[in-house]
């Protein structure tokens, strides 16, 4: 029971009056303009910031990626993040179609040395930013609505005149940010908005990027795509701006506001890649990216090597990606409950029988080949598993196509083991206890071994219908023995000589048998259902390049294992 009264202590955020509201009926058709600000906002919340060679490692990254637009830091707030823009300029580093970002609050000196900063880059965005919430403005600037918009404006007026002066330099682009956007009233944040966008004398051909971030994520999602579209419908000019998100992830739904704030008009989202950034991170780029791949539109971003990305950012941020971080965690594409490795398994053959391009494989949203990852690891074997993913390994690993009750049989056989042992099993364990259990003969536990044998047809006798007479020699714990029997066939042949010289009585209920591989490595694997002096239904498996001898080794297999604990 919660001690603190949560009624009193916090409030619910109110809704935006916004009755006939658009975006819930839209969808997401086309790519956002995608800007990366893993340098700046990712940077700065880290616990040790980056250094050039970690930043420049991020740098090529994000421009493999296809980033055409990065915030490569707040260049007036240190010489680290100074320096790595110069060195981006004065190296030839930024290419032609890519625009650094930079930002700076509004303060005189901040702005000049951001200018400085950026002089001589072919194209630059300056992000002027200032707080704008109602809780900022009355406790980190004590200053009513129009002493704010003084601060942004007085930014604003000299960005613009600093950008005249480097024409013919370096091209300047236009951001501004309401900081704390989220919690501005949306009359304000309209009416600073129009004033820096008149301060600048924005145009069409020359637009203002409007960014209004979640600073902080304050509410629903859905109340974020409105407070976007309720902005996007008031401001005057809107052709005269870009509209962008910059959603932080405190209440863990930046990537439904992003969407939904693109549904409600966005063109333009800021992030980065798996979502570091200041708390609980900035919304994560690589997430927004595969969810619009999954529904079948060109995120405009390679995310095809999700492994690389994992490695990179970890490297840089010197954080972890958590294992089940969509899209790229170790265990994303892995099931252990074998409810889900049944369909999985089923899908996937499902899929591979029908040839068909589009993707459908329950519990895969997405393939995982298309983001690099294979397909070994989609499933892992542990308690929680079942006849089906057990089976899906054998038949990957094996080539098995194990029959259904057979599957049941070995699954306890691994159930067992996984209960016990309390751990996973990996793939070569699943084979060892299948090779034991079923495979090994001439052993304490298997003491059954068949050492050779010839078949000729009964001939002569009447009504012989094409019986055949089987000859082996059959070892029982080391002692051989010669066994003779006749039958329908090898099988049956087999079945009876092991009667007649030992008196073991094998019923066959049912038969398998496939091939495996080809060329010389092929070989036969057949299944036999048996019972075996009343013991059983169980099965019995052999593997060999002949064929009848696999079948023999089945038999055999089948004695062996009814002398098993279990069937005692
Ligand atoms: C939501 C965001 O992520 S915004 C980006 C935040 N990122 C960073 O802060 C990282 C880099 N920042 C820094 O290195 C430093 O803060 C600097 C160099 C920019 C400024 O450092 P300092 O001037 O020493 O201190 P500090 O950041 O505490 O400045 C606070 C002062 O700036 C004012 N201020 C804060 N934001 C702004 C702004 N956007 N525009 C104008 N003034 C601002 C505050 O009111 C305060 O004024 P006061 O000194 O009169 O009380
Ligand atoms: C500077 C702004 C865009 C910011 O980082 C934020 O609001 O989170």
């Amino acid at each position: 029971m919660n001690t603190v009264d949560c009624t009193t202590k916090y409030r619910p955020f109110a809704p935006v009056a916004l009755p006939d509201r658009q975006w819930p009926s839209r969808t997401i058709t086309t790519a956002p303009r995608w800007c990366s600000v893993d340098l700046r906002d990712g940077n700065q919340a880290l616990v040790e910031p980056m250094g050039w060679e970690r930043k420049l490692r991020l740098w090529d990254t994000l421009i493999a990626m296809g980033f055409k637009e990065i915030e490569v830091g707040f260049p007036a707030a240190s010489q680290t993040d100074f320096d790595f823009v110069r060195m981006l300029i004065e190296e030839n580093r930024i290419p032609q179609d890519v625009t650094i970002q930079v930002l700076t609050q509004s303060r005189e000196s901040l702005i000049a040395r951001t200018f400085e900063a950026v002089r001589g880059a072919p194209h630059a965005i300056i992000h002027l930013y200032n707080s704008t919430s109602t809780l900022q403005r009355r406790v980190v600037f004590g200053l009513e609505e129009d002493g704010i918009i003084d601060i942004a404006l007085k930014g604003a007026r000299l960005i613009r005149e600093l950008a005249a002066d480097m024409a013919g330099i370096t091209k300047i682009s236009y951001e501004y940010s309401p900081e704390s956007f989220t919690g501005t009233e949306l009359p304000f944040a309209v009416r600073i908005t129009e004033a820096v966008m008149e301060a600048l004398g924005v145009t069409p051909d020359n637009p203002l990027i409007i960014n209004l971030p979640a600073t902080v994520e304050m509410s629903t999602p859905n109340i974020y795509a409105d407070q976007i579209e309720w902005f996007a419908r008031t401001v005057k000019n809107r052709d005269a701006l870009v509209i962008s998100v910059h959603p932080h992830n405190d209440r863990g739904t930046a990537v439904a506001a992003a969407e939904l704030a693109l549904m409600a008009g966005a063109d333009r989202v800021e992030g980065t890649l798996f979502g570091n950034g200041e708390r609980t991170g900035n919304v994560d780029v690589v997430t927004l990216a595969l969810n619009m791949f999954t529904q079948g539109v060109d995120p405009k971003l390679d995310v095809a090597n999700i492994a690389s990305l994992v490695e990179v950012s970890e490297y840089c941020t010197r954080l972890p990606v958590h294992p089940r971080h969509p899209y790229a965690g170790e265990l994303v594409y892995t099931a252990f409950s074998g409810s889900h490795q049944d369909a999985i398994s089923k899908g996937l053959a499902a899929l591979r029988k029908s040839n068909q391009a589009e993707w459908e494989v329950p519990y895969l949203p997405i393939d995982p080949a298309d983001v690099g990852r294979g397909y070994e690891a989609v499933i892992r074997i542990n308690s929680q598993s079942g006849k089906g993913g057990v089976a899906y390994i054998l038949e990957r690993d094996h080539g098995l196509q194990t029959p259904r009750k057979l599957r049941i049989e070995f699954s306890e056989t691994i159930q067992r083991i996984t209960d016990t042992e309390e751990r996973e099993l990996n793939p070569g364990e699943i084979w060892d206890a299948f090779e034991t259990d079923y495979l090994t003969s001439g052993t304490e536990e298997s003491p059954w071994r068949l050492v050779e044998y010839t078949t000729v047809p009964v001939t002569g006798s009447e009504g012989s219908d094409g019986k055949r007479t089987l000859v082996a020699t059959v070892e029982k714990g080391g002692e051989s023995v010669k066994v003779e029997g006749t039958g329908n066939g090898p099988i049956d042949a087999f079945v009876n000589a092991l009667k007649a010289a030992f008196g073991i009585q094998i019923q066959v209920l049912d038969y398998h048998e496939h091939s495996v591989g080809s060329g010389a490595d092929a070989h036969a694997i057949c299944y036999l259902e048996t019972i075996v002096d009343d013991k059983g239904p169980l099965f019995g498996v052999g593997r060999h390049t002949n064929i009848v001898k696999a079948s023999l080794h089945a038999v055999l297999s089948a004695a062996n294992r009814s002398l098993r604990a279990r069937y005692k």
